[in-house]
């Protein structure tokens, strides 16, 4: 294979076009044969192929900059960038990041994957490069059309044009994030790409020139130069040029020779450009260009386990998998609701496949509203709905929340608007690495003032809890796992803003449990009880407002343990004792306590819930905590 003799950029620079051809071939090859194993995009990065490989012929990485938003793209450039050998090792724990990760190549520098950053990190290492005297580094930033549609990018456009700063900007255009992109900007763009007689006036003039002999690059610029007064009249330019940024396109982005000038020509220009390439989502494999959704995913050929305990190995509190996963349960649930609550709306910021929303875009099209990769507008959009009478039910993986915090916080909670936010992915969610964590949405909504926080531990908790929440009059948040749901210990639910006592021990210790955790807190408590230690274990619920009388029952104990799928340090824990603290009817010393969360770092990717059992926070890890500290408790008291 050619690839084989790809260690770096370079190599294929000394590629002909046909050897280019055939080695985007085989990249294609590759990326599916590993992916539909490993799991991971396959779309995004099918269609990246010529891309990249124009990219790294034109520019000198790494000592040009090239910056992949969101990231999930970047299989191509880790193959050309000398990982083709650990290629088969993404995703899995201890290999490959399914992003650029800076540990792993020089080449690589975003390692956040949350959409819309890379125009800003542009903006920022070019200004840097300047001011220390490397001006001469090209800085290129590959951002697609739904990251653009992200408020970041607005703000990051604006100050490079206003900069002036050298930066290439390559606008990965295949119409898509998950779905379609909601943009106008997107709609015109396309518009202009699928526009037969600009594309062949355009093809036309570049062959009369290219007939012209000895007019090589002279072609090229003339034709350039003609199109910018075509573009005068039929593209919608004007957006980038008016803020100072120059256009450049649209390109075929399979078409590598076309790329190549480009790029080449876009990498002289002394201020900002950006260059327009049309891709297919999916390109060369069928099933991809196909996924009506786009899902990034694809084709994970991973055999779902009969029964898996929170360990992962099979081993199970006297649970089964339900049959549905917690987004299926929500799916479900707002379907039900939304059939009673005409007032109710749903919102995505361009996930509706991911979030469980695509049957309520179905059956209420006019009460859906995807909003593009915009979580913060989503967030104050749905707190103009509730002022003005709509209950609105905002769904986003529990990560993205954060990038919306502000907004929850005083545009929602400050006007105690009733918001409902669906926080999926809450928790260790594995394969997508540090940025993909749903880890601090319970300490983020726990520090919004009258934010009602629900964390259900089975699937029939779902809607239940999303029936309360439509109920109250103020903000409230629901966050689950990615990993599949579970049947509820004995198929009953609680009720209301109630916690439930699932176990009562013998007054050693009180695990007060959170969502995903309650399994592995029963059987943390029936590993405890072989070695004689009979656990109390509440299933929390709901942690705020936390329930009074779980806690004054806790409080009577000799230790008290708290255990999330989130960090320890503000989280869910602290928030519960802290509430004990101030019990009113507290007639005795608070008892000593521990909070179990994860740790105050960034987790790397890795199988859910082998990470959650290397935190020890799984039925055996949990069980020697429990030990140890009661132990360590015991001893100190018998010093007092
Ligand atoms: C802030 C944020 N919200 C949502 C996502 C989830 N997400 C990952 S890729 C993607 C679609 C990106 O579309 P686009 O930028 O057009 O890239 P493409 O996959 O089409 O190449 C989304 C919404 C994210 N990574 N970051
Ligand atoms: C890159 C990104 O943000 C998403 O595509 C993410 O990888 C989706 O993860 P799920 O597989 O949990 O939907
Ligand atoms: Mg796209």
């Amino acid at each position: 294979m050619l690839l084989d003799q790809i260690h770096e950029p370079a190599d294929l620079r000394r590629l002909s076009l046909d050897e280019l051809e055939q080695l985007a071939a085989e990249l294609r090859q590759v990326i599916v044969d590993t992916v539909t194993t490993t799991g991971g995009h396959l779309g995004s990065n099918l269609g990246a192929v010529e891309l990249t490989l124009a990219l790294h012929r034109v520019f000198d990485s790494p000592r040009d900059v090239l910056l992949w938003d969101t990231g999930h793209q970047a299989y191509v450039h880790k193959l050309v960038t000398g990982r083709r050998e650990r290629f088969a090792t993404l995703r899995q724990p201890g290999g490959l990041s399914g992003y650029p990760n800076r540990a792993e190549s020089p080449h690589d520098w975003i390692e956040n994957s949350h959409a819309s950053t890379a125009l800003s990190y542009a903006h920022g290492v070019a200004t840097a490069l300047r001011l220390r005297g490397e001006g001469d580094r090209r800085v290129v930033a590959v951002v697609g059309d739904g990251s653009l549609t992200g408020g970041m990018a607005f703000e990051a456009l604006n100050n490079l044009g206003h900069s002036g700063s050298r930066v290439v900007i390559v606008l990965n255009d295949n119409g898509r994030s998950y779905a379609p992109t909601i943009s106008k900007l997107s709609v015109q763009l396309s518009t202009l790409r699928l526009n037969p007689a600009y594309v062949q006036a355009r093809e036309r003039v570049r062959e009369l020139l290219r007939a012209i002999p000895g007019l090589g690059d002279l072609a090229y610029s003339s034709v350039h130069g003609l199109t910018s007064a075509l573009r005068e009249v039929v593209t919608p330019h004007q957006f980038f040029e008016a803020l100072g940024i120059r256009y450049a396109g649209p390109f075929d982005g399979h078409d590598l020779a076309t790329m190549e000038q480009a790029f080449a020509h876009a990498a002289e220009w002394d201020g900002p450009i950006l260059v327009h390439v049309v891709t297919h989502k999916g390109k060369g494999y069928a099933p991809a260009e196909e996924d009506e959704v786009q899902r990034l995913h694809d084709l994970k050929v991973q055999p779902r386990p009969a029964s898996v305990g929170v360990n992962g190995t099979g081993s199970q509190a006297g649970l089964d998998v339900a049959p549905v996963s917690y987004t299926d349960a929500f799916t479900r649930a707002i379907l039900d609701e939304a059939a009673r609550r005409p007032e109710l709306v749903a919102i995505t910021a361009a996930m509706p496949g991911p979030t469980g929303l695509l049957p309520f875009q179905s059956a209420h099209p006019e009460r859906f509203l995807d909003v593009g990769i915009a979580e913060q507008h989503a967030v104050t959009a749905a707190a103009g709905m509730a002022m003005a009478g709509l209950r609105p039910v905002v769904a986003v993986y529990s990560t993205f929340f954060c990038r919306a915090f502000d907004q929850a916080t005083y545009d929602v909670g400050l006007h105690r608007l009733p918001v409902c936010f669906v926080l999926d992915r809450a928790g260790v969610t594995g394969d997508d690495g540090p940025s993909h964590h749903g880890l601090l949405d319970l300490a983020l909504c726990l520090s919004i003032p009258g934010m009602t926080v629900f964390a259900p531990s089975s699937a029939e908790e779902v809607p239940v809890m999303l029936h309360q929440a439509l109920e109250l009059p103020g903000p409230s948040a629901i966050r689950f796992p990615k990993t599949p749901a579970r049947r509820s210990p004995d198929g009953v639910t609680g009720e209301g803003l109630k916690a439930r006592r699932l176990r009562q021990g013998d007054g050693s210790v009180c695990l007060l449990a959170v969502g995903k955790l309650v399994q592995a807190a029963l059987e943390a408590a029936d590993l405890l009880a072989t070695r004689g230690i009979e656990a109390t274990v509440y299933d929390v619920r709901v942690v705020a407002p936390p329930d009074l009388a779980m806690l004054a029952d806790a409080a009577r104990h000799e230790l008290v343990v708290t255990a999330e799928d989130g960090v320890a340090v503000g989280g869910a824990g602290t928030f519960l004792l802290a509430a004990m603290a101030d019990l009113p009817e507290l007639d005795r010393a608070l008892p000593p306590a521990r909070t179990l969360g994860t740790p105050r770092r960034f987790l790397a990717h890795g199988k859910p819930d082998q990470i959650l059992a290397e935190l020890g926070l799984d039925g055996p890890g949990l069980a020697r905590s429990v030990e140890d500290a009661l132990t360590l408790e015991r001893a100190r008291a018998r010093l007092t």
